[in-house]
């Protein structure tokens, strides 16, 4: 397995790029560790498998290089790159058995008849088709077939990573659950570098050590599913993470104090802005409290979603969402207060860090 280096990395499909907005892939400089489980992550078009094909060897970076383990494989293509990729679709040998599809790769590079044999089987039992071993793949379900993909990117242990592009996308959502579940228990065993693209949160935050979130042709966050959600570096990541995503709302600073229009929040700290940039105040609603204390606001709608419910409410003429426990009550005059500790602050976007906190700075 490798670390992936991706060495200030730009991607324009078309000529003669010349502005920001010309590229699909703007500037993307970052390491990979070995052995992580990495999710890209964003709405169709951000780029995820542009990056991708950068790093199997699909595509050729417009600019910049790329590194597995040091080695520069920027101009070598897929073949020489030494990764296993999954895609959407299966795609497996319908007239071999399953046994011989997942043997292929194996006995493609030479391995020993036993060693095929051992792991093989190996596979065989995570992936739970032992008994479809001697049947050949052509009688199988969407889901078996994709499982025998999924079989076959892990059956060598000597790649240097495995790419997978959506790879669920054809598999029941039942069956999405067991086999992420299963991806995760390999890659704690086997420890191989992963790469995962999806615009599914859910599969992301299962999946991955660290998901990428991309935006727009950008990286706009790398960071753990807790890190997303608690610091998200840019009101996309805010938006897009979280169900309901994090409230944004227009402010102005004055000192250490935030004026939201409709009420004051005190900050703790003292925001550095450049004059004239947007600010805006993003809080989630899982921290924003529900009582006769704070700011005044109306309430719109609310949604019994079991465990808790999720108060719609309009703040200073906009929608604030609300996470409610089980036993949270409305009050006949509502307002609200902030959990200090889950407010952060964006200018032109991107979260303003404390400079008193120095982990706190920008992807
Ligand atoms: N071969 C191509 N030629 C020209 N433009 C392309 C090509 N492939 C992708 N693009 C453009 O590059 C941008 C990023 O596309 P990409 O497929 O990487 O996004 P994505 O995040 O993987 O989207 P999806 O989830 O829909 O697959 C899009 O604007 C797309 O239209």
């Amino acid at each position: 397995m490798a670390r992936i280096s991706l060495d200030h990395i730009r991607h324009a499909y078309g000529p003669n790029p010349k502005s920001p907005a010309d590229y699909s892939l703007k500037e993307v400089h970052h390491d990979w560790d070995d052995g992580g489980a990495y999710a890209l992550l964003g709405p169709s078009g951000c780029g995820k498998t542009t990056l991708l094909n950068i790093i199997s060897g699909l595509v050729s970076p417009s600019e910049g290089r790329i590194l597995f383990d040091g080695r520069d494989v920027t101009n070598l293509p897929t073949q020489d790159r030494n990764i296993a990729q999954v895609f959407q679709f299966p795609v497996i040998y319908d007239t071999m058995t399953v046994y011989d599809n997942l043997a292929f790769p194996l006995r493609n590079r030479r391995v020993p008849e036993a060693e095929v044999d051992r792991r093989v089987k190996d596979i065989l039992e995570m992936i739970d088709l032992s008994s479809w071993a001697k049947k050949t793949a052509r009688g199988l379900t969407a889901d078996q077939k994709q499982k025998i993909s999924l079989g076959r990117g892990l059956v060598r242990n000597d790649v240097s990573a495995i790419l997978f592009d959506e790879p669920l996308t054809v598999i029941d959502p039942h069956m999405k659950w067991v086999l992420r579940s299963q991806l995760k228990r390999l890659h704690k065993q086997f420890g191989f570098t992963m790469v995962y693209v999806t615009h599914d949160q859910t599969e992301a935050l299962t999946f991955a050590d660290k998901v990428v979130v991309m935006y727009d042709g950008e990286i706009v966050q790398i960071g753990t599913p807790a890190e997303l959600f608690e610091k998200p570096k840019h009101t996309f990541v805010g938006y897009f993470i979280g169900s309901p995503g994090m409230n944004v709302i227009p402010a102005r600073i004055d000192g250490t104090t935030a004026d939201l229009g409709g009420g004051q929040v005190a900050l703790g700290f003292r925001p550095e802005i450049a004059s004239g940039a947007k600010v805006e105040l993003g809080i989630r609603p899982e921290f924003v409290r529900l009582g006769r204390e704070g700011m005044p606001v109306t309430i719109s709608k609310v949604e019994d979603i079991g465990r808790h419910k999720i108060v719609r409410a309009l703040f200073a003429d906009r929608p604030m969402a609300i996470v409610l426990g089980e036993n949270g009550e409305i009050p006949s005059e509502p307002r609200i207060t902030f959990d200090p500790a889950a407010v952060n602050i964006y200018a032109d976007s991107w979260r303003v860090s404390d400079p008193s906190t120095a982990a706190n700075g920008r992807a």
